[in-house]
């Protein structure tokens, strides 16, 4: 059977094609899905050819060129070098890609080149960076198109968003926004993907083809390859490798073809338009959402330009869609909508509002989250520089009161109500009452109370002999013969009659179990009246060696014994020298 070949056909834009063939059988048409399970051993694709070595000419010149990062400006290449505070020193061997960019991943390969996962080493964000395989002047259409493209459209919520594109050692560099896949690996995950979301999808697409063609551009290679994913399933058009600014005539004269897959008839024997474009979306959305295997040449190829797609394909869609996807798909390209009419369309006009409005509030949180970390990071770092500075405050100023050598103040313990009265009383201020008292000669607690010794502060028990035990391997492992010589017999003797002595002299309201127990066994309660106690003693101790010191002060050896009592008195006689003189002279006389 003669089939006529896609180059033979001869197609005007308002005849209907001058051939005629045979329909074919429905089951030569199927969907991927089907493809796939009917051919078990199913592989990817082979990847595209790429040129990856290039001519030695272009080696010659780019040798000969200078190898400094330089960045493209819609006019072409600028004259100074690009600059960022992360590339340093432009004799190191990696590139500018290398030193500002973090490469985590290569996420696509294309016919232009590698395509990178990167996080920036500027500002910590992901982006997605394009790295031509070949150089650049091996490639056939104008080179910096893509990044041309990207630089003469507004920015858009639909369009992949363009940040920069550079040019080193021949190469060129185009960063844009990182997304998360693109619909070709969406749809071969989900093959038949559900209505609701191919409405969601048509529309994102629709708005960005219609900012494209509002601004004289077409894409010229609409597929699923070169739609875009992001994580909260927002659309995006990218890859502006073919696309045509209408308003440049050198981008009129070198066009090129896009996938066949996708290309509208009228395309084969002329150049692309508006129509084409609307042509080429709507077999993306009839392949993304019947999971149709699209033929890229032969007999089903034209059927799909003549409307003659097999019912079983479009049995499952809604009424509004398929009439839609018809539309675009006409023959006729002056027949089809343009991106205008179709967002006119009342099916899309009732989804429209509801998706700008997801949009927007998408982009909101983006931007809330974004400022919001940004202010969180700026608190933190605010926190740590008051935080230091309230630190190196408190340690000099701890430093300062309590000094290198100076004691640490004695702690305080806590004031219950049950002890405050005993801790008043037991007080500096109830100490000076109990002094005025002493003077009054009322006889005062203290006074009366036995002294303590250390051993005394446990009971009945054996203790004592505990705590010499205790002290018995210190001692010997000291090794001083002195401490060796001390034997635990005449010890635990000595402190067992001193104890019983002193619980024998001990009033029964003084034997306080605090004082008499062993001290690792008290309450905290007790504790802090034991500690008051002794505290109270040695002030007590220390008021009357002050006294004593005084009373006790020898008086000067040159002071006879009878002007003692003068002394103490305050009443210090002064010495006259002018009257012992006197008296010398008087007794000189004499002699004479
Ligand atoms: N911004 C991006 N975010 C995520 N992935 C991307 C991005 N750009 C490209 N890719 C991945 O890289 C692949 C190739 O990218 P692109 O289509 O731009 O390259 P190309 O060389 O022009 O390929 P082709 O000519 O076949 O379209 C894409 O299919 C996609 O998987
Ligand atoms: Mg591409």
């Amino acid at each position: 059977m003669h089939r006529p070949s896609i180059d033979s056909v001869e197609i005007s834009p308002t005849e209907p094609p001058s051939f005629s063939f045979t329909p074919r059988l429905e089951s030569d048409w199927s969907t991927k899905r089907e493809r796939i399970e009917k051919t078990p051993n199913y592989r990817c694709s082979a990847p595209k050819l790429v040129k990856s070595a290039p001519q030695i000419r272009s080696i010659i010149c780019s040798a000969k060129k200078d190898p400094s990062p330089r960045l493209v400006t819609i006019n072409g290449p600028s004259k100074t070098p690009l600059e960022s505070p992360h590339y340093k020193n432009e004799k190191k061997p990696q590139t500018f890609f290398e030193q500002v960019f973090v490469i985590h991943a290569v996420i696509g390969n294309g016919s232009f080149g590698e395509v990178f996962s990167v996080q920036s080493r500027e500002d910590s964000q992901f982006y997605a960076i394009k790295v031509s395989i070949a150089t650049l002047r091996q490639h056939s259409i104008s080179k910096y198109r893509e990044a041309e493209s990207h630089m003469s459209i507004r920015p858009h919520k639909n369009l992949v968003r363009f940040y920069r594109a550079w040019e080193e050692a021949d190469r060129l560099y185009i960063q844009t926004e990182l997304c998360d896949q693109s619909l070709q690996k969406y749809c071969s995950v989900k093959f038949a993907i559900p209505e609701d979301e191919i409405w969601n999808i048509f529309i994102d697409l629709l708005q960005a083809v219609h900012h494209l063609h509002s601004n004289d551009m077409i894409h010229d290679d609409i597929k699923p390859d070169n739609i875009f994913l992001t994580q909260e399933m927002i659309c995006k058009l990218g890859d502006f490798g073919l696309a045509v600014n209408l308003k440049n005539p050198i981008h009129m004269k070198t066009v090129e073809e896009g996938d066949a897959k996708y290309l509208a008839p009228e395309v084969l024997n002329g150049s692309p338009t508006k129509a084409s474009d609307i042509f080429s979306l709507g077999v993306t959305i009839l392949e993304a959402a019947t999971d149709l295997d699209l033929p890229s040449s032969g007999e089903e190829w034209h059927q799909l330009r003549n409307a003659l797609i097999p019912e079983k394909f479009l049995k499952n869609m809604s009424k509004n869609l398929r009439y839609l996807i018809e539309s675009m798909l006409e023959r006729n390209p002056n027949n089809r909508p343009t991106a205008e009419e179709l967002l006119e369309a009342p099916a899309i006009k009732e989804k429209l509002f509801g998706r700008d409005l997801y949009i927007h509030e998408v982009e909101c949180r983006n931007v809330a989250s974004t400022l919001l970390s940004s202010f969180l990071i700026w608190c933190m770092a605010f926190l740590s520089v008051i935080y230091d500075q309230i630190a190196r405050c408190h340690v000099s100023i701890h430093s300062r009161r309590i000094g290198p050598n100076r004691p640490r103040p004695q702690h305080t313990p806590l004031h219950t109500p049950i002890n405050s009265a005993r801790i008043y009383a037991q007080s500096i201020t109830g100490s000076a009452i109990r002094r005025q008292a002493e003077l009054d000669n009322v006889p005062s607690r203290e006074d009366h109370r036995p002294s303590i010794n250390p051993l005394n502060l446990d009971d009945g028990s054996d203790d004592d002999v505990e705590i010499v035990r205790k002290q018995k391997p210190s001692t010997s492992s000291s090794g001083t013969e002195s401490n060796s010589s001390v034997s635990p017999k005449p010890v635990r003797k000595e402190a067992k009659a001193v104890r019983r002595l002193t619980l024998d002299k001990m009033k029964p309201e003084w034997r306080d179990p605090c004082f008499i127990r062993d001290p690792l066994n008290l309450t905290e309660e007790e504790r802090t009246a034991r500690y008051l106690r002794i505290r109270i003693k040695e002030m007590t101790n220390d008021e009357n060696d002050r006294k004593n010191q005084i009373d006790e002060r020898p008086p000067p050896n040159s002071c006879p014994s009878r002007f003692r009592s003068r002394l103490r008195g305050g009443n210090v006689p002064l010495l006259d020298f002018n009257k012992l003189d006197m008296k010398d002279k008087k007794d000189t006389k004499d002699k004479k």
